[in-house]
């Protein structure tokens, strides 16, 4: 568990920012440009210090307002937009400098980093001859070594053009899956904060406006991205099934079994599934004849108004409505056609094209390292 309050005046800009997130997963801290995600990742980093300030990392007192810990005895990993490598070094000199100075066990060794980040064939590299994507995967790793307690990630996609991006994405989805410390993200760019993170930290000019499980908050009614242009729901499931004839996956998500396209892997892997709020249609009752392949029972939780003409419908999955949050966008004239109200049991119409998310195995091997990291 990660229990953080930041207190401090710096310059015009108030930070009042307090949050607890687990002490596994990502945490993605998110909110728009200057409402002080950098400052609160500085002052987890003990690089800002800030007197009126609590921070415990997985119950260790980190800063209080007796004792502050001084960075250099922060076990943190540090990530920033830009790649900061040694240029006259090559990538495994930048990657082991500073092992000599770890005090503590080593957890994560260099043949570990290497599977988990594809960089092994770098190793001899100078660092100018790396892209983009090629030296954030070496900072990454540099950071990994470092046997951090937590991983700081600065908007580490944000210089990045959309190919490096798309190419590096699979990369932080593994390195999620395989790694038990906690990882705090920052970003504003809510398609990366949906594919990567577990836990959202929502911030609003120096304060933390609402922290908790990402999928629920999505779907929160209070809070603002439920009425951004294009709201999705974020779902984990468990692949349970292959219909190798139709090339198909079946994934038990809570509430409901949804087929998606594609093989997902083996049964028992968790995948997340992103179904965007204008990719669900509503009806009273299971559609007879209709190439969607997924109707699911889902109750109805509310309804926000989207514009002059649509409606953003809250639901939840499954007959008893306790599954999975879900976003469908209607127009006003079918919400009203149909006379929905909250409450109703309807099905839920999902389009399989949108439930397709790149799947980390599809493009890379699993990570040998996984199961010895966790
Ligand atoms: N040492 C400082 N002195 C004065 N003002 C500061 C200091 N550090 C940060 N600020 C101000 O605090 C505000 C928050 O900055 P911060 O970089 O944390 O925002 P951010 O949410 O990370 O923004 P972005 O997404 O654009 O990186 C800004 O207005 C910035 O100018």
């Amino acid at each position: 568990m990660i229990e953080a309050e930041f207190r401090g005046q710096l310059g015009s800009f108030a930070l009042a920012a307090e949050f607890t997130a687990p002490g596994e997963g990502i945490t993605a801290l998110f909110g728009p440009s200057g409402c002080g995600k950098t400052t609160v990742l500085r002052a987890i980093a003990g690089l800002l210090r800030l007197p009126a300030s609590r921070l415990s990392v997985n119950g260790e007192t980190w800063q209080d307002g007796r004792q502050f810990r001084p960075t250099h005895r922060r076990a943190i990993g540090y990530v920033f937009q830009e790649a900061s490598l040694f240029p006259h070094l090559s990538v495994r000199a930048n990657l082991t400098f500073g092992l000599s100075r770890v005090k503590g066990p080593i957890r994560i060794g260099e043949d570990e980093v290497a599977d988990l980040l594809g960089i092994a064939a770098l190793f001899d590299r100078p660092t100018r001859m790396l892209s983009g994507g090629e030296r954030q995967r070496v900072a990454i790793g540099r950071a990994l070594l470092s046997q951090p307690e937590l991983l700081l990630m600065d908007e580490p996609l944000s210089a990045l053009d959309r190919f490096s991006k798309d190419e590096i994405l699979p990369y932080l989805e593994r390195l999620h899956a395989a790694l038990s410390i906690p990882v705090l993200y920052v970003s504003h760019d809510i398609a990366e904060v949906e594919r990567l993170a577990d836990t959202l930290v929502l911030m609003e000019a120096g304060r933390v406006r609402a922290a908790g499980p990402l999928a629920e908050m999505l779907a929160d009614p209070e809070l603002p991205l439920i009425h951004m242009p294009q709201p999705a729901a974020v779902i984990d499931g468990e692949v349970v099934g292959r219909d190798t004839k139709y090339g198909l996956s079946e994934v038990r998500v809570p509430g409901g079994v949804v087929v998606v396209p594609g093989d997902l892997g083996p049964t028992g892997r968790t995948r997340r599934l992103r179904i965007p709020a204008s990719d669900v249609s509503l009806g009273r009752h299971a559609p007879l004849d209709t190439t969607i392949l997924n109707a699911l029972p889902a109750r109805i939780e509310g309804a926000e108004p989207a514009g002059d003409h649509q409606i953003t419908v809250r639901l939840r999955l499954g007959p008893d409505g306790r599954g999975a949050a879900l976003l469908a966008r209607v127009s006003l004239k079918s919400w009203d056609r149909l006379a929905l109200k909250p409450g109703e049991l309807v099905v839920a119409r999902l389009k399989a094209v949108a439930l397709a998310e790149p799947a980390p195995s599809a493009v890379l091997a699993p990570p040998a390292a996984a199961a010895r990291l966790r």
